[in-house]
């Protein structure tokens, strides 16, 4: 059953009325315009009817049918994507909809971008048009059994030969093998793979090389190359419907012209010339993945609260002492104190994602200028925001399945699915811990050069006020005062601030910045966390003081706004007392006011979630119907499982029937 259709029992009627917004606007506001939801919703809708895209057994399919499930998905998304003459937007969203992790993430999410990015105009004018057809299929083949986070430890290597004008490909060692990239274990044709370049000799560090993998012909692994999945995944369903990959190479030849030379080249001699840009720009495609998995984060966290917020308003538990009828669970505030923020997260993530989104092409057109000075910018911001949204939005995930108590445990409450397929989010593209670091590194280093009176730029600079914030005192007095944008930011500011400056100089006063560095990285971790939650509390006041159309919207959006903000400073109190930014007082003033905010919330929740605008099929989740009506839905679903094929199971003649009658042999003595 989708959104709205025609002719259901709206069991949450109830709640929807109460609503104090036009929901049609708030979907605008989430969605981002008017075309976003129209086009979105028709993409979504497409896919919902059709029966190809089922997904409800999904959890019970063996891994190798999962595998041939999502490539007859792939292959029928690509038909509807060529029958309909799909626009580049609707083919994405289409992607999105269909919801089941494939090679096509890949080919079009890593493989295409690093052409596009690293390729010269010529190597692109080659490749791109036979990827963007499907005549070749590519992945990104970087990361090694030995090697992950430290890319600069890779050893796969490729050494010029003048004497054919090739690279030859070559995997050294067992930990050199590639290791993880999706698409590689069975679909690619072709991969971008990072290896050492050797020229005359000398190792030039990594770089990128577009190989075949597999025969146009029959997909047969070519001469030399050794490919294969690399096993099971957590979960069911989940990341298993993705072939990552293994690949080892036996000195595999390529042409020259197969390396990516648009940052740096190897001449027919074997000269290498490096271009002059910075050379961190060989990692531009990991910085174009981590802004879209911030947008990503976003829509995981919603489709989790959509869950647990339908489900919690149709669920009932106990009651009043005086008898009655039950009590919803979201009426409890306990319910409320942890699904509240969780709703807020998922609007605040949606926002700064729509700010990073335009970060990430204001910062590419600058560096198609040849202007480089945003680039630790926006390796600062999508790394320290990949991490902080990824990792909230994993645990948010499973605090959702909690919510919904025993069912939630249930595959088809869809929730252990979203988590096993949402988690490896904060592995991939960068360990949230790795990226965090690098983050810190860059607040350390822009805290020591305030003394020399470099003013900090974009989101750093706040830490220019360092006179004032680093002696500021809150200015709260009652709950109410918590509820100015000037006040919760100044506390943001001031805490990340403070906590940057600390742990400068507790770094400082090691015996070298490196041990100061390494020993000070857990507190590190916190410095990086906090400037983030700064960016995101502040994007999200930016939003909201933006000419927001549709009746409530704006004062919606504001409550979340403000319950995401004081939600963090009940969460890390800890940190802002102990750099004075606020009293205990003031802390207890805005768990306070955090409360009546959810009093607010709560006869809004189910209207806020319904803008999100999700179909049932989205979702895939029995919990989460848009029509609330959620028993006979479970009942029906338990049928289906094919334990349930027979009344008596398989295994009972051999393992059941001489167990039950030795205890009868038992009982007769
Ligand atoms: C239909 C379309 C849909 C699209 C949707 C997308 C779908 C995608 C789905 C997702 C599927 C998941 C697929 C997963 C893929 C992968 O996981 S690919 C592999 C990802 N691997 C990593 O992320 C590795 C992480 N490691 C690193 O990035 C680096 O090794 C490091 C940790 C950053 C360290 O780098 P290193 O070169 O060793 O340098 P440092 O000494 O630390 O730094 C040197 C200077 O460089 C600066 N810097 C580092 N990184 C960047 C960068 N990216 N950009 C710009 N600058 C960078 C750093 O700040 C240092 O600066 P200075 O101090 O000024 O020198
Ligand atoms: C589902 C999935 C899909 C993937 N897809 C691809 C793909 O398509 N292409 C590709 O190339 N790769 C892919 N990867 C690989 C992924 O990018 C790496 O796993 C990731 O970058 C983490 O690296 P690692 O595995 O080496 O972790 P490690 O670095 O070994 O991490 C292990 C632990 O060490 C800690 N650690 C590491 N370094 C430091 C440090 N300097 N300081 C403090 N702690 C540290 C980490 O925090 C972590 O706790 C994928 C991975 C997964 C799980």
């Amino acid at each position: 059953m989708e959104a709205g259709g025609a002719g259901e029992v709206d069991h949450l009627a109830g709640e929807r009325a109460t609503a104090q917004f036009d929901v049609d606007h708030m979907k605008v506001a989430w969605a981002g315009s008017r075309h976003a939801v129209d086009v979105a919703d028709r993409m979504a809708r497409l896919v919902a009817s059709d029966p190809v895209f089922r997904k409800d057994n999904r959890t019970m399919l063996p891994r190798k049918e999962l595998f041939k499930d999502t490539l007859r998905k792939a292959a029928h998304a690509w038909k509807r994507i060529v029958e309909l003459r799909l626009t580049e937007e609707e083919a994405n969203l289409l992607r999105l909809y269909v919801d089941q992790p494939g090679y096509v993430d890949l080919h079009w999410g890593m493989f295409v971008p690093a052409i596009k990015g690293q390729g010269t105009e010529e190597q692109q004018k080659k490749w791109l048009p036979l990827a963007y057809k499907f005549q070749i299929i590519g992945c990104y083949a970087q990361t090694e059994l030995g090697h992950g986070s430290n890319v600069q430890g890779l050893e796969t290597t490729a050494t010029f030969d003048p004497k054919t004008d090739e690279f030859v490909m070559h995997s050294p060692t067992l930990t050199s093998s590639k290791w993880w990239p999706g698409g590689l274990g069975k679909a690619s044709t072709h991969a971008v793979v990072y290896a050492r370049l050797i020229t005359e000799g000398k190792d030039y560090g990594i770089h990128g090389f577009i190989v075949q993998l597999r025969s146009l012909e029959d997909h047969s692994p070519l001469p030399g190359v050794t490919l294969g999945d690399i096993g099971g995944k957590f979960g069911s369903g989940a990341y298993n419907s993705m072939d990552n990959g293994v690949l080892r190479f036996d000195h595999v030849r390529i042409p020259r012209d197969q390396m990516l030379m648009r940052l740096s080249q190897v001449t027919k001699e074997g000269k290498y010339v490096h271009s002059n840009v910075p050379k961190q720009l060989l990692y531009g495609t990991m910085v174009f993945v981590r802004q879209t998995i911030v947008a990503d984060a976003s829509k995981a966290l919603s489709r989790a609260t959509c869950i647990a917020v339908r489900y919690s308003a149709m669920r009932k538990q106990f009651g009043p002492q005086t008898g009655g009828p039950e009590t919803q669970v979201l009426n409890y505030k306990t319910q409320q104190s942890r699904l509240f923020p969780l709703l807020a997260s998922a609007y605040a993530f949606r926002f700064v994602g729509e700010w990073l989104k335009w970060l990430y092409t204001d910062v590419t057109h600058k560096l198609e200028a040849k202007d480089f000075s945003t680039l630790q910018e926006a390796h600062a911001c999508t790394a320290g925001l990949k991490a902080v949204t990824t990792s909230a939005t994993a645990d948010g995930i499973e605090e959702c399945r909690k919510l919904c108590g025993g069912h939630g445990y249930l595959n088809s409450s869809g929730l252990p699915e979203l988590f096993a397929t949402y988690v490896p989010a904060c592995t991939y593209e960068g360990d949230n811990v790795v990226l965090l670091l690098q983050v810190a590194r860059i607040l350390m280093k822009t805290v020591s050069q305030l003394a020399s009176g470099k003013q900090p730029v974009g989101t750093m600079a706040y830490m220019g006020n360092v006179q004032y914030l680093m002696q500021c005192k809150c200015g709260v007095n009652t709950a109410e005062d918590w509820l100015s944008p000037a006040a919760i930011r100044e506390v943001f500011e001031a805490r990340a601030l403070r906590m940057a400056v600390n742990c400068a100089q507790n770094i400082n006063r090691a015996p070298s910045q490196e041990e100061g560095l390494y020993e000070l990285s857990p507190d590190l971790l916190e410095v990086a966390v906090a400037h983030i939650q700064l960016i995101i509390v502040t994007k999200f006041i930016e939003k909201v003081e933006q000419d927001i159309p549709g009746e409530g919207v704006k004062e919606q959006l504001r409550n979340l706004c403000n319950v995401y903000a004081l939600y963090l400073v009940h969460k890390h109190l800890g940190d802002f007392l102990s750099t004075g930014c606020m009293t205990a007082r003031q802390g207890a003033l805005a768990n306070q006011q955090l409360g009546k905010l959810y009093a607010q919330l709560r006869p809004n929740a189910v209207a806020l979630v319904d803008a999100f605008n999700y179909t049932d099929h989205y979702l895939g989740s029995v919990l989460g119907r848009y029509d609330g009506n959620v028993y006979p839905a479970l009942y029906d679903e338990a049928w289906k499982d094919p334990l349930n094929d027979s009344p008596v199971p398989d295994g009972y003649r051999e393992h059941l029937r001489p167990l039950l009658k030795q205890q009868l042999k038992l009982s007769r003595l």
